[in-house]
């Protein structure tokens, strides 16, 4: 059990530079006041603290000089709706930086949610409590109102492919009927749809990805917590995306759709005009007048999607890398397609930077050198060099449970 001591220190023996300092006192020592700190100015050291006429003890700290690159103020200030995702290669610390940022906009008085859309979640795993339940869970520790979620999109894709094989694809029916495909089902009610879903025959397989994106992917949750009055009272809304590719899909997929639509719109009017010459020959009148209104809502659904992803008033794609050139490549890709995405991109989290070497460790002060030239790579990038970049020191502790993540806040988040 950790418990923090924050305390705002404006002047240090030989510094004069103002620094807020929160630090972490092992447990035995809970109670006692920090009266003064003695520090070199690394971002993470083990300090000493003294109090007057007493034995120096030992505390492990962060010194964080505030940062005209993080410009936390910026993120936090304004009552309206946000959105921040973060992303970037596997095991770099999205969710870290995630988590430790919604509990930070909580900190700061936001109702906040935090979502993983990552199939292998590890939300539960750094708020330390059980968050896959499918719903929002209130985050335990925190006296400000902070809701997590986990989804699982492959999970559901089983489910729901299990689902539509066992019923003969009704879910896929009721889908299609609610899109306004019911028709169209109805003409292939003597398929399997559930197998349609593998292999869909032409003209249908538009239907069916749309259908598989409606039902699992991410941007229409992102609609569901644009749209629902439910979650009107949340003001800020953090993505812990799932790794690069994942996340590149995920960007398309309003584009992809909104062509996919505009191709079973035109399939459907062609059924439609056929059904209809049938039908008047046996005296029945057209039906599914509202289809075309059905699929134009939809597309409408799309665009906002799309729009909302590029709004910078209320959108931000935080990149997170480390400082190794695999992962300052990818990040540079990934951000190249944001950038042709339109979506907005600001900062880049070098995370877990190794701190300058006080015991003279060989292997530290090489990685540390290797580090700095991948950071060095990172100044000489044209997609990267605009950004505003925010390093943040690998720390010798795990980041687990809220009070490390605001610990972990403090570093990144300034
Ligand atoms: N600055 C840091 N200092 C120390 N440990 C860190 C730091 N940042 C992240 N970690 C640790 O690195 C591991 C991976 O972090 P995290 O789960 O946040 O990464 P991720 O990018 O979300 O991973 P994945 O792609 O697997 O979801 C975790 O054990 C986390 O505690």
């Amino acid at each position: 059990m950790l418990s923090r001591c924050l305390r705002p220190i404006s002047r240090i023996p030989g510094n004069l530079i103002p620094i807020t300092l929160s630090h972490y006192i092992p447990k035995p020592q809970n109670n006692i006041p920090c009266h003064r700190i003695t520090a070199s100015l690394t971002s993470v050291s083990v300090l000493t603290c003294k109090r007057p006429n007493t034995v120096p003890f030992q505390v492990r700290s962060v010194a964080t000089i505030v940062d005209p690159a993080a410009r936390f103020d910026e993120m936090v200030i304004g009552p309206q709706r946000k959105y921040y995702f973060l992303g970037g290669k596997g095991g770099v610390g999205k969710t870290s930086c995630a988590a430790s940022l919604a509990v930070k906009f909580a900190d700061h008085g936001h109702p906040t949610i935090v979502i993983s859309t990552d199939p292998a979640h590890s939300l539960s795993d750094s708020f330390a409590q059980d968050l896959a339940r499918g719903d929002l869970v209130p985050i335990e520790g925190l006296n400000s109102p902070l809701f997590a979620l986990e989804i699982n999109p492959e999970k559901a894709k089983e489910d729901f492919q299990t689902a539509s094989q066992k019923n003969g694809g009704s879910a896929v029916k009721d889908f299609m009927n609610n899109m306004g495909l019911g028709m169209l089902a109805d003409q292939f009610g003597d398929l399997k749809l559930g197998e349609l879903l593998d292999t869909p025959p032409p003209g249908l397989d538009e239907a069916i990805a749309i259908s598989k994106a409606c039902i699992y992917l991410d941007p229409f949750l992102v609609m569901q917590f644009v749209e629902s009055p439910q979650y009107s009272m949340f003001s800020r809304i953090v993505f812990d995306t799932a790794p690069t590719g994942h996340t590149l899909r995920l960007l398309s997929l309003p584009d992809f759709l909104d062509a996919s639509i505009g191709k079973i719109m035109k399939f459907k009017q062609k059924l439609a005009s056929a059904a209809s010459a049938f039908k008047s020959v046996l005296g029945k009148a057209a039906e599914q007048q509202d289809v075309p209104d059905k699929l134009q809502q939809l597309r409408e659904r799309m665009t906002k999607v799309r729009d909302l992803f590029r709004d910078s008033n209320s959108t931000e794609f935080v990149i997170v890398t480390i400082p190794s050139v695999m992962a300052i490549n990818e990040s540079s890709r990934l951000h190249a397609s944001l950038r042709k995405e339109c979506v907005p991109v600001h900062r880049l989290i070098v995370n877990q930077i190794l701190p300058p070497s006080v015991s003279g460790c060989k292997f530290c002060t090489t990685k540390r050198k290797d580090q700095m030239r991948a950071i060095d790579m990172i100044r000489n990038d044209p997609e990267l060099a605009n950004l505003r970049i925010i390093e943040a020191d690998l720390v010798d502790l795990e980041i687990r449970g809220v009070p490390a993540l605001k610990f972990m806040g403090d570093i990144v988040w300034r």
